[in-house]
């Protein structure tokens, strides 16, 4: 697994070693003991999956304390521009996000800490979107940030006459009325300490 740090330090990406023959391909999709050498102790208790349309864009979400999540994302049929976008007031990245190429010729998949929003776009005519998460899903901390911020200023990469979006992702707040995580709180050495059992 060949991993490497983003523009955002926090934000890595992981890149499969692929093993194809005459049958197809096989991959390690998980290793545990890589994400702790990289991240830190990592509990993942859901794994989720959505399949999406070109111009489908889903995001940019969060959940709230106390159920804050990381995610390792990966796409596991086309491709799509994947985003985080560090919330975390008083990082010195506040504001500022990444955005990689997600496809399932290359596996790569993006670690995404707590203290991030996240959303995506699909660039493929379809694409099967999976990933794990270190907190159960609390709709009543679900929260978002609206795709098109000026703030932040993503470039998804498509014409914004194609990108499809839920109700309630057209009507996320923007940035600065958004919630803000503190950085002394989800500091990532802080939430995953590389030598925690
Ligand atoms: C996220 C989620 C949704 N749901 C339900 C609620 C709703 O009825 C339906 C669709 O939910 P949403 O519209 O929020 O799905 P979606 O827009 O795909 O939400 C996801 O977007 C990406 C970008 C993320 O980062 C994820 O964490 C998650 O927020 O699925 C669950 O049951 N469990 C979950 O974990």
């Amino acid at each position: 697994m060949q991993v490497t740090a983003t523009a955002i330090p926090d934000v890595l990406v992981f890149v499969p070693k692929v093993y194809g023959d005459g049958r197809g391909y096989f991959f390690e999709s998980f290793r545990k003991e890589v994400l702790k050498e990289h991240v830190g102790q990592v509990d993942f208790v859901q794994d989720n999956e959505s399949k999406s349309g070109f111009g489908v864009l889903r995001g940019l979400h969060f959940q709230k304390p106390p159920f804050t999540q990381s995610k390792l994302v990966h796409v596991t049929d086309g491709v799509v521009l994947d985003v985080a976008v560090d919330i975390r007031e008083g990082s010195p990245s506040y504001g500022e996000h990444v955005a990689v190429k997600l496809d399932s010729e290359t596996h790569n998949m993006l670690w995404i800490p707590q203290g991030f929003a996240h959303g995506f776009v699909v660039l493929s005519d379809e694409a099967v979107f999976s990933y794990k998460c270190d907190n159960y899903y609390a709709p009543d901390h679900d929260a978002g940030i609206r795709w098109n911020d000026p703030d932040i200023g993503i470039d998804w990469g498509i014409p914004q006459e194609r990108i499809q979006l839920s109700e309630k992702d057209a009507r996320q707040p923007f940035f600065k009325d958004a919630f803000h995580f503190s950085y002394d709180e989800f500091k990532q050495e802080k939430v995953y300490p590389r030598n925690s059992a």
